[in-house]
């Protein structure tokens, strides 16, 4: 702890906050995520943060947040983290209510390239949503939070909590699930990047229609997103996981390909 001067609080997590801090002797900014072990236990979530750290600790990729070490005292775990300059990407979306095709677009590309990455090392998120996204600098997306990933395939054991929007149909039904949870997650995120709402949402609370929307898979595509676009998000929410676009298959889809930036020759 003594090797790190705190700086601001950058927000608050679930189970604690997170500040910038500088390592004194390297100069080096990272983000301190500081977890109260009392509030882990009261929630039994000591497990959820070892399967965290043991994946998150081993996975290099320029669109997956680093975490470059943890440490603990008898009250706190603390989690060093890469420092994302730029925040959640979910304030930047509610700031602009929806982004244009092409930022959404390298978004998406960023997020099949990241998970093409980790579903090779058999791991699946579970939750990517844009509470969990976090933008670097140069605007590169950057999955946080693996809190909830696991090794493939999986059978949820803790209750849902947060946000329902970005369950699977398999998720919802309880099902054994795999990697490809992570595909409906993806075009979950294309369609409220594009509209600025979540596919299945609905203007109350209520618990149950947005279950039942997902079960039925009853979303509508607003008439401004482009053909390509909605052929994207209708080939990722599919009911039937095999039925899916593949995540290769995402990285060379025309709507990925037409807005990738301009190689400079
Ligand atoms: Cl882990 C991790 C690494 N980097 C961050 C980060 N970075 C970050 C940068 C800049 C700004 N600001 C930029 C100017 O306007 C005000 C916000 C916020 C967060 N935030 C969070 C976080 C976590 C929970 C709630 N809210 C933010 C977690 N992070």
């Amino acid at each position: 702890m003594n090797n790190f001067d705190i700086g601001i609080g950058l927000g608050k997590g679930q189970f604690g906050r997170v500040y910038i801090a500088k390592e004194k002797t390297s100069g080096f900014i990272v983000a301190l995520k500081v977890l109260k072990i009392s509030e882990l236990r009261k929630s039994n979530a000591e497990k959820q943060l070892v399967r965290e750290v043991e994946i998150q600790a081993n996975l290099r990729h320029p669109n997956i947040l680093r975490l470059y070490g943890h440490f603990h005292d008898e009250r706190y775990v603390f989690l060093v983290l890469e420092y994302a300059a730029k925040g959640e990407l979910y304030r930047h979306l509610k700031r602009c209510t929806r982004f244009t095709e092409k930022r959404t677009s390298r978004y998406i590309a960023q997020m099949a390239g990241a998970l093409t990455y980790i579903h090779g090392k058999h791991v699946i998120h579970r939750d990517i949503k844009p509470e969990n996204l976090l933008l670097d600098m140069n605007d590169q997306l950057k999955i946080a939070d693996f809190g909830w990933s696991v090794h493939a395939p999986s059978q949820r054991r803790k209750t849902i909590c947060g946000t329902k929007d970005y369950l699977s149909p398999e998720m919802v039904d309880n099902q054994p699930h795999d990697e490809k949870i992570d595909l409906w997650s993806l075009g979950v995120l294309c369609f409220e990047l594009l509209t600025g709402n979540a596919p299945f949402e609905e203007p109350s609370n209520g618990r149950d229609t947005t279950y039942k929307r997902i079960a039925k898979v009853d979303f509508t595509i607003p008439d401004h997103v482009s053909v390509d676009a909605k052929d994207l998000i209708v080939s990722l929410l599919q009911r039937d996981p095999s039925k899916r676009l593949p995540i290769k298959e995402v990285l060379s889809h025309p709507w990925i390909l037409k807005h990738q930036r301009k190689s400079i020759i």
